[in-house]
């Protein structure tokens, strides 16, 4: 696994996040889901927990955009990179940015939103991309089952060099 430099993390472990704009590809409802396994994949490893907010600030503001979108990275149309978040800091810092145009699925179709926002949060978390082709902090995509994820042993160790393991009680 690999951090960003100067390991950006969290200083707090309660992390709030809102879902500031949803995708025209799939329900409300879906979306949430999705976000919600992906944060759970890394709660379930460490002492980090996650609060859902639906006005004013949060740590973690997610959103689908087109293109550009009001910061120096735009999105590229379909396919090509699929999302992008900012590392752990104040203001957009654990920001993420999932790009529109892309054919998003709760399934094997298009791009499984659960298998990229799980990429996504890692980096929102402070890990970027594992040289590990079985992590899913690996650069490219690579569908990941919703059921029965487990997250695999480089990014298990990531996530917990910087936030600890889950405490038992
Ligand atoms: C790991 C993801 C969940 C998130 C990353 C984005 S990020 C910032 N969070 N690391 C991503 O989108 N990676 C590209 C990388 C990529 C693969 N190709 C590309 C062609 C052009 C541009 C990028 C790519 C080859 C063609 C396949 C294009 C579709 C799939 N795209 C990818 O896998
Ligand atoms: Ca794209
Ligand atoms: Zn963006
Ligand atoms: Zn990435």
């Amino acid at each position: 696994y690999r951090l960003f430099p100067g390991t950006p993390k969290w200083r707090h472990h309660t992390l709030t996040y809102r879902i500031v704009k949803y995708t025209s590809h799939l329900s409300r409802a879906e979306v949430d889901h999705a976000v919600e396994m992906a944060l759970s994949a890394w709660s379930s490893v460490t002492s980090l927990h996650f609060q859902k907010t639906f006005s004013g600030e949060a740590d973690i503001r997610i959103s689908f955009e087109l293109g550009a979108h009001g910061d120096a990275y735009p999105f590229d149309g379909p396919r090509g990179t699929l999302a992008h978040a900012f590392a752990p800091a104040e203001g957009l810092g654990g920001d993420t940015h999932f790009d529109e145009d892309e054919s998003w699925t709760m399934g094997t179709s298009g791009f499984n939103l659960f298998t990229v926002a799980a990429h996504e949060l890692g980096h929102a978390l402070g890990l970027a991309h594992s040289r590990e082709p079985s992590a899913l902090m690996y650069p490219t995509y690579k569908y990941r089952n919703p059921k029965g994820f487990k997250l695999p042993t480089d990014d298990v160790r990531g996530i917990q060099s910087l936030y600890g393991h889950a405490t038992t009680k």
